[in-house]
């Protein structure tokens, strides 16, 4: 199991700007305040953080990817049709190149960049969809992905998960910004409502209630079924704003969806 940020560069990367691609697809954003709206994924591989119910397992636990040039992403991304590209992972802000990446976009793109809020970008961003990972998401022997025994990444990921410098850069970066949490239940709001006090105490900019989002822990339908209700009635009860997950519902989260 790696034990790296990122992924082993192969011999092949020597040369010029290259990124760790796992997948690039086409769908409709299905979190967030852009939910729904038809974009362009780019999935990085590589994470700076082992989240037990990671739904890109071969970005985080065991990275699968392809090395390709900014130009070749670019070129890809240019193949098809939406306006909107989300930069996402993995982690993509672990990657320097990332930021080159999104320079690359910017002038002809709206861009998001689905980030766990740890580390900070000057690349110009149009949504910084920031989803910190609470206690709830560390890794145990009890609740890893099968077959995986977290071993460092339980202490590792612990001490990583929340860097409040990086997630009030990130709020104050972007052109527009998301406080998206995974939540398993109400055991989380807490953590929730201490973290937004926290980044409302540091952030040079308004945290509205609308920008903090609440979303339901599930990487299939059946999962989602059962904690979706909880965190409807907790948003609801919190004044803040549920979000779907769209691709999870009309596709199940099948790759490239
Ligand atoms: C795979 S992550 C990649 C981006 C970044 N590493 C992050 O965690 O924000 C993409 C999005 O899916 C969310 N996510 C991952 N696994 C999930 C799960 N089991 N249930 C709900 N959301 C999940 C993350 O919080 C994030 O908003
Ligand atoms: N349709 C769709 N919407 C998404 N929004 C954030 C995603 C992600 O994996 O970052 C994602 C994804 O994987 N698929
Ligand atoms: S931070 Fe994101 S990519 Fe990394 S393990 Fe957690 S959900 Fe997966
Ligand atoms: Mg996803």
């Amino acid at each position: 199991m790696p034990v790296s940020d990122t992924v082993a560069r192969d011999d092949t990367d020597a040369e010029g700007d290259r990124l760790p691609i796992n997948e690039l697809f086409a769908s409709l954003q299905g979190e967030g305040k852009l939910a729904g709206v038809p974009s362009t994924f780019v999935r990085t591989s590589g994470c700076n953080l082992r989240c037990w119910f990671c739904d890109s397992f071969h970005t985080s636990w065991e990275p699968t990817h392809a090395w390709m040039s900014l130009d070749e992403i670019v070129a890809e991304v240019e193949s098809r049709s939406p306006e909107h590209v989300v930069v996402t992972g993995g982690e993509p802000l672990v990657h320097d190149e990332t930021d080159a990446l999104l320079s690359a976009l910017a002038d002809d793109y709206h861009l998001t960049v689905e980030t766990n809020g740890t580390l900070e970008t000057d690349a110009p961003v149009d949504l910084a969809s920031i989803s910190p990972k609470l206690a709830s998401s560390t890794p145990t022997p009890d609740n890893a992905p099968a077959d995986v025994d977290p071993g460092v990444w339980t202490e590792r990921h612990e001490n990583a998960r929340v860097d409040l410098d990086a997630l009030a850069s990130l709020v104050e970066h972007a052109a527009d910004f998301q406080l998206k949490f995974v939540v398993t239940g109400r055991d989380d709001i807490d953590e929730i409502e201490s973290l937004v006090a926290d980044v409302r105490g540091v952030a040079a900019r308004e945290v509205r209630d609308s920008d903090v989002l609440l979303m339901p822990e599930g990487q299939t339908r059946e999962q989602l079924a059962r904690t979706r209700t909880e965190v409807a009635d907790l948003a609801a009860a919190f004044g803040y704003r549920y979000t779907p997950r769209l691709h999870v519902d009309l596709w199940n989260d099948a790759p490239e969806t």
